[in-house]
């Protein structure tokens, strides 16, 4: 298991991770390092793999701190963002670079070549030149490579940023399995929430330098630590709420309490929202006003003034326009709480 404690890393004068605590591989095989750009998220990975000094605080795996420890001897997989595969050599000689260099021979890494690309699905393709393959493909290749000689940790920075939407999507899921069949705990990097929602088993989200809430997906989204927090994942809007009789009360209507909300406590609270976790019909009795629409393709994102002033996003399944009086139907799954 990975541990930091306290670490700090600076650029110059410049501290860009401040003091960080965190613990990774216990009960997680995939864990997510989220946060907007310029945070500090490639900063700490590349302290983490020992590419960048850390300024105080210690890293350490299983127990043993790793501050003497060479990037070459901390036995971690690490991929970029473009895979950087080397370009003058094949798919096979690219993942086996790692096991001539700790001596193993030619048929085992020849074996462990073919399995490897088994596990990435590119079978077959030990002899193609790199330069001929997709962006996708490449990333497998990286993949393989960083697993090739059986790491304790995979470290991944944005292993999907320079590839296009959809192949984004399938291949964030790919990765996750490769590396939970390989049994490889890993950090992945990402700025993306529904990314790292795809892939990671726990998310850690980091802003300005710290670690600022840490839960496996659906308990981060539901429960998320303060309104930053609860905003970088997508709620449009965080209201006032009450817990009373296992029911959460909110201006856009009441909830039954289940799953994450379960265990909340009776009082106060503050309601996140995204636009998703409302929905809104036309009801000519309702005080709730629309006040903006934007077509989607087979649905409308309305925006809505509620009584007291305030507004919130939500979804229609129908067509309403600017003007209209809608009632709204709040989806309890979808619906986040801070505090209590
Ligand atoms: N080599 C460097 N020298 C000086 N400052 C740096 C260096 N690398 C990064 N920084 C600065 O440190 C801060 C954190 O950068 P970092 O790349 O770790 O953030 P990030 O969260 O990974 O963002 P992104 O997703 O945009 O890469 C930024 O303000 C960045 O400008």
């Amino acid at each position: 298991m990975l541990t930091l404690h306290d670490v700090s890393v600076q650029y110059g004068d410049r501290e860009v991770v401040h003091g960080v605590d965190w613990a990774v591989g216990g009960n997680a095989l995939v864990t997510a390092l989220l946060g907007p750009s310029g945070c500090g998220k490639s900063t700490l990975l590349r302290a983490i793999a020992g590419l960048e000094p850390v300024a105080g605080g210690i890293v350490a795996f299983d127990g043993v701190d790793l501050a003497r420890t060479p990037v070459h001897r901390r036995d971690f997989g690490v991929v970029f963002q473009d895979g950087q595969l080397f370009p003058g050599r094949t798919v096979g000689q690219n993942i086996a670079y790692g096991l001539s260099r700790r001596g193993i021979g030619r048929d085992e890494a020849a074996a462990r070549v073919g399995e490897l690309l088994d596990l990435v699905q590119l079978p077959g393709t030990a002899n193609r030149r790199v330069t001929e393959l997709s962006g996708g493909q490449a990333q497998r290749v990286a993949l393989a490579r960083a697993l090739a000689p059986r790491p304790r940790l995979m470290l991944l920075d944005e292993p999907l940023a320079a590839l296009d939407r959809r192949l984004r999507d399938d291949l964030a899921v790919a990765i996750s399995e490769i590396v939970k069949t390989s049994g490889t705990p890993t950090v992945v990097v990402t700025h993306d929430h529904g990314e790292a929602a795809l892939m990671a088993d726990e998310v850690s989200v980091m802003n300005d330098g710290v670690i600022v809430d840490t839960a496996p997906p659906q308990r981060l989204w539901r429960r998320p630590a303060d309104e930053w927090v609860a905003r970088f994942l997508g709620a449009a809007a965080v209201v006032d709420g009450t817990v009373s009789d296992a029911r959460l009360q909110t201006p856009v209507g009441d909830v039954a309490l289940d799953g994450d909300l379960a265990d909340l406590a009776q009082g106060p609270c503050r309601v996140t929202l995204r636009p998703d976790a409302v929905v809104v019909a036309p009801d000519a009795v309702s005080k709730a006003e629309v006040v903006r629409v934007r077509p989607m393709v087979g649905s409308w994102h309305v925006w809505v003034r509620l009584p007291d002033g305030s507004s919130v996003e939500a979804v229609a399944h129908h067509r309403v326009d600017v003007g209209q009086r809608v009632a709204m139907t709040p989806m309890a799954e979808r619906i986040g709480v801070i505090g209590l």
